[in-house]
């Protein structure tokens, strides 16, 4: 955002510009959101974030409403643009230990924003903790204040926002846990950046909407058959672990695969053959594994993970996928097998000439990891860096999921509802991402449809939904699809 304004200002709109557009957007939320609340104190920063505060309470005044400005810091000490909103601010400042939240009906946290570099302590954490136990909704300018912004960390005492206005471009800490709770509603508002500002900043990372990938979303051709549709070959689990696998199967088949089979021993063949229709059924033979059946020219698609097991013969099941080549959705005990080695893991791949896509949630990530990740990396960073140290598409999981891909792009979704988190959500995901990957999406968009519609589709099933409710619910959200941009 530094380098957006400053870009901004080569292009002719000045600091001055951006921050009274900036904090009439701020005074224009609040009036409409709290139509009630006449009484509104804000609490000003020492920076710009502060600066966005004083215009926003001069607007607010000249709308009608009585306001207080609590400032932490000294006025004489505001510097360039916050110190010429703080001039035209005409009415006195108070001390922060003197801010009156009891008279408040509404508070304005205009302390920190991007300029965060350090845990709030001191005056200001104790400013921050009075406004969350104050009971008083608030709304905050560009992030809660003690939020950083780029990862979605709160290291010290943060404010607990009710909305959260930011400008131009929701930051990645809107979106990552706990970033996204602190935040309560985000609104991103305009401020008069010129067209073209924004290609200064290197935009890496997206949210994660069908906007993002409909264009490469596969559509079903007239004159297509069930294989030019895509074949995704599921590794089954042994007799007593067959759901997680069956689970991926049906769900592959949902997302638009033209074919699905499941491949395995015979006896957990018999289990699947007791559940499943459409999906096809293959014995592997015990010795030369699934290695004759890959080999098919139509298998394209390979997905190991879910209830494979972690033994010497699913290694070598998990080898034989990686000589076949192709494309492979990689889940489950592909991150124990490959636990604290995810160099051998990306050569494995490599060797194979596979395009792979992993799809961990955080406790798998650790483990494939080790210690190679920096402790404060952000979520966003730690999949960007195993995507790219392993060479793989990476799904990092959670109710923030995080799409990484070796060449720096990024998505990161928000349409999770709470209750997905249950047992067999991830094999459905990982099923819905080789369906994708079967009809020729490229690896990272098809990742990013896969986690999206996993998300509508547990929207869809509802609470007390159950992961087997998802390869079905899925089909409402594919048609929704066609009705345009949500
Ligand atoms: N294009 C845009 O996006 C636009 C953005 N705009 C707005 O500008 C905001 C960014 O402004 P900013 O860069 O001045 O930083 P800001 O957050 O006010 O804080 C810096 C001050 O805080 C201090 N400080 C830091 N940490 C601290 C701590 N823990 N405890 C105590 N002090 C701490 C720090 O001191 P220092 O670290 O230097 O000692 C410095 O004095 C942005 O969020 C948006 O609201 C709009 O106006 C226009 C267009
Ligand atoms: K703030």
């Amino acid at each position: 955002m530094a380098k957006v304004d400053a870009a901004a200002v080569t292009l002719g709109v000045s600091g001055e510009t951006l921050m009274e557009n900036a904090g009439a957007a701020v005074a224009d939320i609040a009036a409409r959101r709290w139509r009630d609340a006449r009484r509104v104190l804000v609490l000003a920063g020492p920076g710009n974030n502060g600066g966005d505060g004083f215009v926003a309470a001069r607007r607010l005044l000249a709308a009608g409403h009585e306001v207080r400005v609590a400032l932490l810091g000294e006025r004489a000490a505001l510097k360039g643009d916050a110190a010429g909103a703080a001039a035209r601010w005409d009415d006195g400042v108070v001390e922060p230990s003197d801010a009156p939240f009891d008279w408040a009906e509404l508070v304005i946290d205009a302390l920190f924003g991007a300029g965060l570099s350090r845990p709030l302590d001191g005056p200001a954490a104790a400013l921050v903790m009075a406004a969350n136990a104050s009971g008083k909704p608030i709304l905050a300018v560009d992030v809660p204040s003690g939020l950083d912004g780029a990862s979605g960390r709160a290291v010290g005492p943060c404010v607990e926002a009710d909305v959260t206005v930011t400008f131009i471009r929701r930051k990645p800490g809107h979106l990552l846990l706990p970033g996204r709770t602190l935040c309560g509603e985000v609104v991103v508002a305009d401020i008069g950046q010129p067209d073209g500002a924004l290609s200064a900043a290197k935009v890496a990372a997206r949210l994660n909407r069908p906007e993002l990938w409909r264009a490469a979303f596969p559509e079903p051709r007239i004159d297509g058959h069930k294989y030019s549709r895509g074949h995704v070959a599921v590794w089954s689990g042994p007799l007593l672990a067959t759901g997680a696998s069956r689970l991926a199967a049906t769900a592959a088949l949902r997302a638009g695969a033209g074919a699905v089979t499941l491949v395995g021993p015979r006896p957990a063949l018999k289990i699947h053959a007791a559940h499943v229709t459409a999906v096809m059924l293959r014995e592997a033979d015990q010795k030369a594994g699934w290695a004759p059946f890959l080999a098919d020219r139509r298998i394209g698609t390979w997905l190991f993970g879910p209830g494979a097991g972690t033994d010497e013969e699913a290694c070598g099941i998990l080898d034989q996928g990686f000589s076949a080549g192709g494309r492979a959705v990689l889940d489950a005990d592909v991150f124990t097998i490959f636990g604290g080695r995810p160099e051998e893991l990306g050569a494995a791949i490599e060797d194979g000439g596979c395009e792979a896509v992993l799809t961990p949630h955080e406790g798998e990530f650790a483990r494939l990891m080790g210690e190679r990740m920096r402790p404060d990396a952000s979520k966003l960073e730690r999949a960007l860096a195993a995507s790219a140290l392993i060479g793989a598409t990476v799904v990092l999981k959670g109710p923030d999921t995080v799409v990484a891909t070796p060449d720096g792009c990024a998505s990161i979704a928000d349409n999770a509802p709470a209750f997905l988190a249950t047992a067999g959500a991830g094999d459905v995901l990982a099923g819905i991402c080789a369906g994708l990957l079967a009809q020729g999406m490229p690896a990272f968009e098809a990742a990013s449809a896969a986690v999206w519609l996993h998300g509508e589709a547990a929207r869809e099933a509802g609470r007390g939904m159950i992961a087997d409710d998802l390869p079905l619910a899925l089909r409402s959200v594919l048609g929704r699809l066609d009705d345009g941009p949500s």
